[in-house]
């Protein structure tokens, strides 16, 4: 343990006495007595201090530290006092006491017997010198020795006062300088001989972590665990600081507990007004007329609320508060602000599910298969593991990767078969790339694109670790796809999304979401679901996610993708629970087949909000209405505020309007570039002409 976290650990009750300065001093201060008592027991009542001449010799006169002692001398016990005394009674001899109140003293005692010694006769006078010699000689046996003012000394080191911790340092210098004078030393040498090796000695003594060194007393004059006055006085600085800033933290705190208090009432009342209120809205007819308010201004209310009590903007709290009935709003909200469980899937590439929770149980991790049977590869890890999950040599060997129980479902939609060639759109950082490919035992081809550079570095990372031999990286906009590669048996699109189903891992959701940014995210997601479709061959299959519990982000975005490839259709994803996804939501109807997609919601199936769809895909042929095309090159384009405008369901992804965007966006790119976007206008536009015929 180091110097300071001792002193950090030690008592700080001295400091407010008044008396030793640092708060370790108590504790110094008890074993310097010990440590006194023990060299008394061991040198016996009689002996010479060994230190009485030096001191003598230090101070010229032998009495400095005396002469404090003396002081301190009688502000101690009765006993001691006595003990003083017992030497000049005992030994008959000269004894300088330098206390005019110990010669008071003793003509006291006289005094007290009250009568002379010559108005007795020889045996009554034999009888008193004999009890007061027994009186004293019983005094004496109590004094640890001659040297009275050494051991006052020691009682005054024992209450360690600063000077005389000097004195004690000082005369350890003394010691090693007088030995080193003895082996032919120059005075300077031997001076700074003896401050090395008084600071050797120190270091030692405050690097010792060995606490049972610490316990040990040490020969007085060799402890030098005591402090130095500089570092007394450092401590003394350091102790205080701690202590007034413990008292300004407790201030503080007592501060921040009031304002907490309040702040726990005030949302109390918050929540207990929202359930009145959801119940009042659950049973208006009944409840509603006794609040002598309408209905919307019971909503308003409800609705501020939310947002007070969960922190979400307005505009987000009336997005995901039109989702559900009022009672599971309230529920959702909740939800959507505590952790879910973290679960891990094993890599069957790697290793079986029994082993590795066998190898896990035995590092002392907690874990279960997950809840419900429906998937044989997931494991749900409890809290109170000390081991870090995402550290363990089965981690780092690929053997399982955290994911969410959430995202395992879209793979087991896409179900992919060993062989096939597979694209998993956007595909960072891999969760789902890397189920697909233990699914497939590692044959076949896992494209696994992302648009992202930097993205594209973790899906890497997890695709070696786990061992996915079968993946190929690519790394460019989804967008591009059924241009740069096509014909695939499966393809994944996880699209981007709001995150509405994860607030509970990105709390920055409540507040960082704007109209537009649902705009353009519903956009974007159409337009890379046309390309998923686009790159999937006849009698593939598209799979469509998001974390997402927006229907903008979802039902409308797989219904316009039937409305604009009619040759596709939504089928049963495979999944063994899930609600149904919305037919209708305000007044839209959504696409045939909309009940085959499934919702997931942090309330009730405790996973992050989730949304999957499954699409077989038809030849275009058999459609009554030929597909209509899209562009493989569409970039990623902001829209204009014309769609930001636009209402509702309509689709707001049109041939028209996209060969707008892409011709928009090639002339900041030719800009860019430095190019003259006129010079090219012609051979752009008779591009974008042969792409529509494409
Ligand atoms: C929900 S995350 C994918 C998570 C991933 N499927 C997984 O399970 O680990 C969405 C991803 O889409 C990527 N993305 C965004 N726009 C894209 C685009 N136009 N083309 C391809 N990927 C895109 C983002 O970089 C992000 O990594």
């Amino acid at each position: 343990m180091g110097r300071q976290a001792r002193s950090k650990q030690s008592d700080p009750t001295p400091l407010k006495d008044g008396g030793k300065a640092h708060p370790g001093a108590p504790e110094r201060k008890g074993k310097r007595k010990l440590a006194a008592e023990a060299k008394a027991e061991r040198v016996g009542p009689a002996a010479p201090s060994p230190r009485a001449p030096k001191r003598a010799k230090q101070d010229g006169t032998g009495s400095a530290s005396a002469n404090k002692a003396k002081g301190k001398g009688k502000a101690g016990s009765q006993t001691k006092k006595a003990a003083t005394k017992a030497p000049k009674a005992q030994n008959g001899k000269e004894v300088d006491w330098e206390s005019d109140d110990d010669e008071d003293d003793i003509e006291g005692m006289k005094a007290e017997d009250d009568f002379s010694d010559e108005e007795l006769d020889d045996e009554e006078q034999k009888r008193l010198a004999s009890a007061r010699s027994a009186l004293f000689d019983e005094v004496d046996l109590e004094e640890p020795g001659a040297g009275g003012e050494y051991d006052d000394d020691e009682f005054d080191l024992d209450r360690a006062s600063d000077d005389d911790e000097e004195d004690l340092d000082d005369e350890f210098d003394l010691d090693e300088e007088e030995e080193a004078l003895q082996d032919g030393m120059t005075e300077e040498q031997a001076l700074q001989n003896g401050k090395s090796a008084k600071r050797a000695a120190r270091a030692a003594a405050y690097n010792s972590d060995d606490d049972d060194e610490e316990e040990a007393p040490l020969p007085a004059g060799l402890d030098m665990r005591r402090l130095e006055p500089d570092a007394i006085e450092g401590q003394v600085d350091a102790t205080m600081e701690e202590l007034e800033g413990a008292k300004s933290d407790d201030d503080e705190d007592s501060d921040d507990e009031n304002l907490q208090q309040g702040q726990l009432e005030d949302l109390r009342a918050i929540e207990k007004r929202m359930r009145t209120a959801a119940r009042v809205l659950s049973h208006w007819k009944q409840l509603g007329p006794a609040t002598g308010l309408s209905r919307s201004e019971v909503v308003e209310q409800l609705l501020a609320d939310i947002c007070q009590y969960h922190g979400y903007t307005p505009f987000l709290a009336e997005k995901l508060f039109e989702i559900f009935s009022v009672e599971e709003a309230l529920e959702f909200f909740t939800a959507s602000d505590t952790p879910r469980p973290l679960t891990i899937r094993v890599n069957t590439l790697k290793t079986r599910r029994r082993d590795l929770a066998q190898a896990l149980i035995n590092r002392g991790v907690n874990l279960e298969p997950l809840e419900g049977g429906w998937s044989k590869v997931g494991l749900q890890v409890f809290s109170g593991s000390s081991v870090p999950i995402g550290a363990t040599p089965e981690y780092l060997a690929g053997h399982y990767i955290l994911q969410a129980a959430s995202s395992f479902l879209p793979v087991m939609a896409l179900d992919p078969q060993p062989h096939e060639r597979c694209l998993d759109m956007s595909a960072a950082p891999g969760g789902k790339t890397t189920y697909m490919s233990a699914l497939m035992g590692n044959t076949g081809e896992v494209w696994a694109n992302d648009s992202s550079r930097g993205r594209i570095k973790g899906l890497g990372g997890n695709v070696a670790r786990l061992g996915c031999r079968n993946v190929v990286i690519t790394n460019v906009d989804g967008r591009e796809f059924p241009k740069i590669m096509g014909g695939f048996d499966r393809v994944l699109l996880d699209a981007p999304c709001s995150g509405t189903g994860v607030i509970s891992k990105d709390q920055s959701v409540k507040v960082n979401k704007t109209e537009r940014d649902f705009m353009l995210l519903s956009h974007l997601q159409k337009q890379l679901l046309l390309c998923a479709i686009d790159s999937t061959k006849t009698g593939g299959h598209v799979v469509y996610s998001t974390c997402s519990i927006m229907p903008d982000e979802n039902e409308s975005v797989v219904t316009y993708a039937l409305r604009k490839r009619p040759h596709v259709k939504l089928v049963d994803t495979g999944l063994p629970f899930g609600r149904e996804g919305f037919k209708s939501f305000r007044g839209k109807q959504y696409g045939k087949g909309i009940e085959h997609t499934r919702r997931y919601y942090p309330h009730v199936q405790n996973i992050d909000g989730f949304y999957v769809a499954k699409f077989y895909i038809g030849s275009p042929s058999s459609a009554k209405k030929a597909p209509e095309p899209v562009s493989p090159t569409l970039p990623y384009a902001p829209l204009t505020e014309e769609v930001d405008e636009e209402e509702g369901d309509a689709p707001v992804f049109e041939e028209e309007e996209d060969t707008k965007l892409i011709d928009e966006t090639r002339r900041r790119q030719m800009k860019k570039k430095g190019l003259n976007p006129r010079a090219d206008k012609s051979k752009a536009g008779k591009k974008a002409a042969r792409v529509d015929e494409e």
